[in-house]
């Protein structure tokens, strides 16, 4: 794999570079490039890329999942949300990894996990095709023992945790709040666990809030992409990703 820097850690980082894309289109053309940002955390050391194709193509297009498939050393991890259009993208670039979401139009980011609890059966169904394509589906869910033990019977072999609302709290300052969430993910990270189930997390997380979920020993995965996006403004993009990575690292040391 590409990146001489990659860790040994039993804990992966994926770098969503979607909003590498959102600067793009903000006025047309081809600047940035999410490939180029891509394939520079790769150096930087993420053991793979997600990226997510909403359905606006608000930020990552069609063309730029081309672009990852065909230009990255490191896995793709696919979102998206649980369409006949997206099952078709997906089966047709097969992707390493992919990781159904939910989405609504008129929100500003993903804003809970998908209720799969209540469309057990349709996503069951619509993720057998990838499953038997060989990729490795990941369903993005709340903490919450309903939606672990839905994904544990349609056969999901991963579920993301969706950690907005800790780190919503966080930033408010609600650190009570906070605090519950925590223990909420940590719970239902062993629960998960329990079910044979790979445990990821992602969504909202900052230099502020990365460790306390990086410690959790059944957390195989963080994806994090708007704040190391916004922080390489800062810092740039290779030093804000390997700064995510030492955070991590000692977490779990
Ligand atoms: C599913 C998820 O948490 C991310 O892919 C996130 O949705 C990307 O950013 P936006 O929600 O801003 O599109
Ligand atoms: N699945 C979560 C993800 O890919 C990154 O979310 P964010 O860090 O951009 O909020």
């Amino acid at each position: 794999m590409a990146g001489a820097e990659k860790s040994q850690s039993s804990l992966r980082l994926g770098v969503n570079i979607d909003h590498v894309a959102t600067v793009r289109n903000a006025r047309g053309g081809q600047y940035p490039d999410p490939l180029r940002a891509a394939l520079m955390a790769e150096q930087a050391g993420a053991d793979g890329i997600t990226a997510h194709l909403r359905e606006d193509r608000r930020h990552i297009t069609d063309h730029d999942i081309d672009a990852l498939m065909s230009g990255l050393s490191v896995p793709l991890n696919f979102e998206m949300a649980a369409t006949p259009e997206m099952q078709k993208i997906a089966l047709r670039h097969l992707p390493h990894a992919v990781c159904i979401v939910p989405e609504k139009r008129e929100e500003r980011t993903t804003e809970g996990g998908l209720e799969l609890a209540r469309e057990e059966n349709r996503i069951g169904d619509f993720i057998a095709p990838l499953r038997e394509a060989g990729c490795r589906v990941s369903i993005f869910i709340a903490a919450e023992p309903a939606q672990i033990e839905a994904a544990a019977r349609i056969g999901a072999p991963v579920i993301e945790l969706h950690t907005g609302a800790y780190c919503d709290a966080h930033v408010e300052g609600k650190f009570k709040e906070r605090d519950a969430e925590l223990e909420r993910l940590r719970d239902m990270s062993t629960f998960a666990k329990s079910l044979g189930l790979e445990v990821h997390a992602g969504h909202g997380l900052t230099y502020d809030t990365v460790k306390p979920v990086a410690a959790f020993p059944e957390v195989m995965e963080l994806n994090i992409g708007h704040f190391l996006i916004g922080e390489s403004i800062f810092l740039g993009l290779e030093p804000a990703i390997k700064h995510m990575r030492i955070l991590m690292d000692e977490a779990r040391a």
